[in-house]
């Protein structure tokens, strides 16, 4: 029978990357998306920019919206501090089931808790489910039309604090105007694009970063 893309994706990544080790992962996955197929993974691109803020931010709590197949969840895992918590969400249970074998192989299983389900159902249970007072670092990457009503949804929450950053992909493609209308006017954020493409194409894309001013 026919196999999905994320399940030739996983192939790849066994058949190329070392277990345990998360950058081939990374690096199986991009090799894969450039060289077979297209996949919406946040890509080599804009990951660098990606690892940039990781870095920048050095969270303790992150939560990742859209998990897909684990691909930036690993990636940004992987430049986390030894004790700290990567929370992800994801709604297709084929693409988590994926996504799990991908952070398994990686040896990332300890810092990441992958979560099924839809985003308006688990934003406000975190802190009761999970233990998060707050978290320190939000990757944006579901479905587009989520990315306003899920940050408003944080804020009544109180699941962002003064310092918080929120950084947002495909602001441009697919785009997300409502959510770029809202950060970008609201008082309450210090916002900035950063210019990219769209993953493994010459197509203009880019990351919002902004900070939640409390
Ligand atoms: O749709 C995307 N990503 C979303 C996956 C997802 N994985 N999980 C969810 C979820 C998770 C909890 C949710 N709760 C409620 N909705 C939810 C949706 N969404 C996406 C699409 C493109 C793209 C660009 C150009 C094209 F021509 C076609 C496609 C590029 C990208 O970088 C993307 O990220
Ligand atoms: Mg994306």
């Amino acid at each position: 029978t026919q196999t999905t893309r994320p399940q030739r994706m996983l192939a790849a990544v066994q058949k190329s990357a070392t277990r345990g080790d998360p950058r081939s992962v990374v690096k199986a996955i991009d090799q894969f998306c450039r060289q077979k197929e297209w996949a919406m993974n946040v890509g080599d691109e804009k990951g660098c920019i990606l690892d940039s803020v990781v870095t920048e931010v050095n969270p303790a709590t992150v939560l990742e919206l859209g998990t897909y197949c684990a691909y930036s969840t690993v990636r940004i895992a992987s430049l986390l501090p030894p004790d700290a918590k990567l929370i992800t969400l994801e709604f297709n249970p084929h693409n988590a089931a994926i996504a799990r074998q991908v952070i398994a192989w990686a040896g990332l299983g300890d810092k990441i808790q992958l979560v099924e389900g839809p985003s308006g159902d688990w934003i406000p249970k975190m802190k009761e489910k999970f233990g998060i007072e707050t978290f320190d670092l939000v990757f944006l990457d579901h479905w587009k039309d989520r990315y306003l009503p899920d940050t408003k949804l944080m804020e009544e929450c109180g699941l962002l604090r003064k310092g918080s950053v929120l950084l947002a992909d495909n602001v441009i493609c697919p785009g997300t105007p409502d959510y770029l209308e809202y950060i970008r006017n609201s008082p309450r954020y210090k916002s900035q694009y950063f210019r990219s493409h769209l993953e493994y194409t010459k197509v203009e894309d880019g990351l919002e970063k902004s900070v939640f001013l409390g």
